[in-house]
């Protein structure tokens, strides 16, 4: 017999993960599109980007942006005064006379180079606060009305698979490149401005200068455009590595992972997994740092024979005599400001150019968003209801295929006030969506809903929401205090209405047990924060339910969408017992979603759901009698409890 021995640690992290590949995410998109851009595509689109920066930082800071713009100016023109002056000091210098008299003759020019350079020292600190003032400004006005936007739209664009994608990519890039946005094009303003001084006084000392300084600019053009598409060339080589580097971390800094990492000895594969990744994202750095040495390299000579070149034409000039020395001294200043500036101008219209694509994306994000708003100018929605009638309701979800079954398919019922009705049926019938469309979550597709005489249709949907409680099933946990988890269905804080509703809920030995009662922390990311059971949440979500409940006749509904999957037999009973005691004493219609049909069982009227169609309703009694679904169903969960008893008797 051949026997295997366990694997050790070493075989374990030989095997990795072998991830499959990945999907091309849409961002992708845009950083190919830089790669591919040419200086001519970036000077189409600039006019039409920097507008979109302008009125993006207008809107979050017109202060800030004034500051900048006129302090930027200042810096130009601060520099055009500093080079007209370090003419004048050359001019007295170079003069036939003593050199005490040169110097005394070149001093208040002297000064006035001194006072503009120290004015575009002020301006240039000034400017640089506006723009560092300016970018977190742009960033949070972003997100805020990113967030706002996110909040607002209708549940049913969540839905929608392209929606959704197009909300993650504006969440991870939107709002950040918003800023980069302004910040690069406030660095191009501040470029373009000292290459324009340097342009001006080259022209006013001699236009013959002025191609001078574009021949010693040409190298840096190129050098910076060949990094930039290097860069770019080299991010995209290396996104899919990335995001599988990213993917793995996530596995393992991930708390809900980590038992199952140990559990199953993960940790040497995932490991293994991550250097073979990093091993390539390393080989891709030390690549790119080479190359982008020999693109240093290159515009470095490439700059030293333009330089050269400007000093034989500037020697040809001065020996022909159409330029003075003192003019020639300060054109090569002026070509060195010219060069400084457009060094800072080049990397930036790229950036520019790169953020203006993702901030393209994020301003469609919100067209799209705006779209999906629910109607303006709806009616206020009705105070209350003795019925509500769900006509001939049928609802596919968006974001389906063709041929697809709806989830809801015309469905009809009644709900009245003070009664119980529960909806039952197999997993993926239908009773969760038509929760979600009478507690107002979406809007059916055919049919109606009314409250009384009022069409749901047409009213607010944010203010029928106000009246309606939801236990649902899968409840948030809030990273909040037990007390906020529980009161926050409701404005104010009422002690005793938290008392009744924990009552109800069980909630009040749930919250006895925590360290510090109703004030315990849920959340275990936060000091003292603690950690409920699966049941223990539900209580609470219950708990949450019934206070938003228990106010008199402001909330005429109440729907618990398998409220009880999670909690023991005690509590589910209690809670059933609750919930029937809730419609009795507040007069709610409650909606109950369970599969529990003991507990169905107390129901006023039982509703049979199947494939998204009502297939039977009526008592409990009238529904065993039927002998159809409802009785089917009944019969086996009875069954295995009638079977338990004698089974466990004849093994003891
Ligand atoms: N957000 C959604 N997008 C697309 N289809 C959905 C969505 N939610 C539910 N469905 C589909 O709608 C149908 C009804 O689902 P629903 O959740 O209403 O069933 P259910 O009766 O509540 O099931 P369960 O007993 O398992 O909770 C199922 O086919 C399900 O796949």
């Amino acid at each position: 017999m051949r026997t295997t021995s366990p694997p050790t640690p070493d075989d374990e992290a030989g095997e990795g993960l072998s991830l499959p590949a990945l999907t091309t995410p849409s961002w992708r998109h845009f950083g190919a599109q830089a790669a591919e851009a040419t200086w001519a595509r970036i000077g189409r689109r600039l006019p039409a980007l920097t507008a979109q920066a302008a009125a993006l930082a207008w809107r979050s800071s017109p202060r800030d942006v004034l500051a900048t713009t006129v302090l930027n100016i200042g810096v130009g023109a601060a520099t055009a005064w500093a080079l007209i002056a370090t003419t004048g000091v050359l001019g007295e210098l170079f003069q036939a006379a003593p050199t005490p008299d040169r110097l005394r003759a070149a001093l208040p020019s002297l000064v006035v180079l001194a006072l503009a350079l120290v004015l575009r020292g002020i301006c240039s600190a000034a400017a640089g606060r506006a723009q560092a003032r300016l970018q977190p400004k742009v960033v949070l006005a972003a997100e805020r009305r990113f967030l706002s936007r996110c909040t607002a739209v209708e549940l049913r664009a969540f839905d929608d698979s392209g929606f959704h994608d197009h909300l993650h990519r504006s969440y991870a890039r939107g709002s950040d490149q918003a800023g980069e946005l302004v910040r690069h094009t406030a660095d191009v303003l501040t470029g373009v401005v000292g290459v324009v001084a340097a342009v001006g006084v080259l022209g006013v000392l001699h236009p013959a200068l002025l191609p001078l300084l574009f021949l010693a600019m040409a190298p840096q053009w190129w050098g910076s455009s060949a990094a930039a598409r290097l860069r770019y060339r080299m991010i995209m080589a290396f996104t899919e590595g990335a995001r599988r580097k990213f993917l793995l971390e996530q596995i393992m800094v991930n708390r809900d992972n980590a038992a199952e990492i140990r559990s199953f000895t993960m940790e040497k594969r995932l490991l293994a997994e991550f250097d073979r990744v990093a091993d390539r994202e390393l080989d891709i750095q030390l690549g790119l740092a080479t190359r982008q040495s020999l693109i240093r390299l290159a515009g470095s000579t490439a700059g030293g024979l333009a330089a050269g070149a400007v000093f034989v034409v500037l020697g040809l000039l001065l020996v022909e005599g159409v330029v003075e020395i003192a003019v020639a001294g300060a054109a090569v200043v002026a070509i060195r400001v010219a060069q400084g500036a457009l060094g800072g101008a080049l990397p930036s219209l790229t950036h520019v150019y790169e953020s203006g694509l993702y901030f393209a994306d994020f301003v469609a994000f919100e067209e799209e968003a705006a779209r999906r708003l629910p109607p303006a100018d709806p009616e206020p929605a009705p105070e209350g209801f003795e019925e509500i009638r769900v006509e001939n309701v049928t609802f596919t979800y968006p974001g389906g295929r063709d041929g697809d079954a709806p989830a809801l398919d015309d469905v009809s019922l009644t709900l009245r006030r003070g009664r119980t009705v529960a909806l039952v049926g197999e997993n993926g019938s239908g009773k969760t969506t038509l929760a979600k469309l009478l507690s107002g979550l979406y809007g059916p597709g055919r049919g109606r809903i009314r409250w009384d005489g009022t069409d749901l249709a047409r009213v607010d949907a944010t203010d029928l929401r106000r009246r309606i409680s939801v236990i649902a099933q899968d409840h948030t946990h809030w990273p909040l205090t037990a007390r906020r988890n529980v009161v926050m269905s409701s404005p104010g804080d009422d002690p005793e209405r938290l008392d009744r509703a924990a009552l109800a809920a069980h909630a009040d030995t749930v919250v006895a047990e925590f360290a510090h009662g109703w004030d315990t922390l849920l959340d275990k990311r936060f000091a003292e924060g603690a950690e409920p059971s699966g049941g223990q949440w539900q209580r609470l979500a219950a708990a949450r339910g019934f206070y938003r409940g228990d106010d008199g006749d402001a909330t005429p509904l109440l729907i618990a969408d398998e409220p009880t999957a999670a909690l023991d037999a005690r509590a589910e009973h209690a809670f059933f017992s609750s919930l029937h005691a809730h419609a009795g004493r507040t007069g709610a219609a409650v909606v109950l979603i369970t599969h529990r049909l003991a507990s169905v069982r107390m129901a006023d009227h039982i509703v049979v759901l199947r494939r998204g169609r009502v297939v039977e309703e009526g008592s409990h009694t009238e529904l065993l009698e039927a002998d159809g679904l409802y009785r089917e169903l009944w019969d086996l969960q009875a069954s295995a409890y009638q079977w338990s008893v004698p089974q466990q008797r004849r093994s003891a």
